[in-house]
């Protein structure tokens, strides 16, 4: 495995605790996480309600650590300047949220950051086929989305073994993430399908922040 493809933990802030985000962000940051994720929902395209940009803007000093800004908005476009400039890295939206998924996606390269997307679990693959030229990273979702501490739902390994096919049939980098109820007996099993990255929320902070190290290595399998 080289560098590029290495497996990537990203700790979704969600699980966090949110009356010290800053901390938890700084002590996941040191326990060894690739990426913050930071899952944004709008009560509106999810069941939850969670962060805004100013959140994310008043994060940003506290790791230099990738921001992996999960994006469940619906109308997601007005919205993306605003995570852009609060300082994220990638910028993931739902594939059926721009509402144009194309649009979007020029809008977000065209602020100069990275481009995810992201499917939920009854979406099929085919939706990124045109767009694969555009994509820094596809987003599997394998819960669906709203909520950490859900549980994995194994028809999607089968999906992620699809995308990895069309991934490595680009001859781009493209990240694979998968998102939602990735612990440690479940990532061989995502990994093993082709993920590069994976998102872990209640398993990174669970016991607390003397644990968050021991968890990532355990998710990382090292
Ligand atoms: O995007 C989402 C949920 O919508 C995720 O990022 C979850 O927050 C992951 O939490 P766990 O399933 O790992 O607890
Ligand atoms: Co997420």
């Amino acid at each position: 495995m080289t560098a590029s493809n290495a497996i990537k933990i990203a700790p979704s802030i969600l699980s966090a605790d949110f009356a010290q985000l800053g901390v938890d962000v700084r002590a996941v940051d040191a326990a060894g996480a690739d990426y913050i994720h930071i899952d944004v929902m709008d009560g509106h395209y999810v069941p939850n309600i969670t962060i805004g940009p100013d959140v994310v803007k008043a994060l940003r000093p506290h790791s230099d650590k990738v921001f992996d800004v999960h994006l469940m908005i619906a109308p997601v476009d007005p919205y993306i300047e605003a995570f852009a400039n609060a300082g994220s890295d990638i910028i993931t939206i739902h594939a059926e949220a721009g509402p144009h998924l194309h649009r979007s996606l020029q809008l977000i390269k065209s602020l100069g950051k990275k481009a995810g997307v992201s499917l939920n679990p009854s979406t099929p693959e085919s939706v990124i086929e045109y767009v694969m030229d555009m994509v820094d990273l596809v987003l599997v979702m394998t819960v669906n989305p709203g909520f950490g501490g859900q549980k994995f739902i194994p028809s999607q390994l089968e999906k992620i073994k699809r995308i990895r096919k069309m991934i490595d049939a680009t001859g781009r980098d493209i990240d694979l993430e998968v998102d939602g109820g990735v612990n440690p007996e479940i990532a061989p099993k995502v990994i093993e399908a082709g993920a590069n990255v994976l998102v872990a929320g209640s398993a990174t902070f669970k016991g607390g922040p003397s644990e968050y190290a021991n968890n990532i290595k355990a998710i990382r399998g090292n």
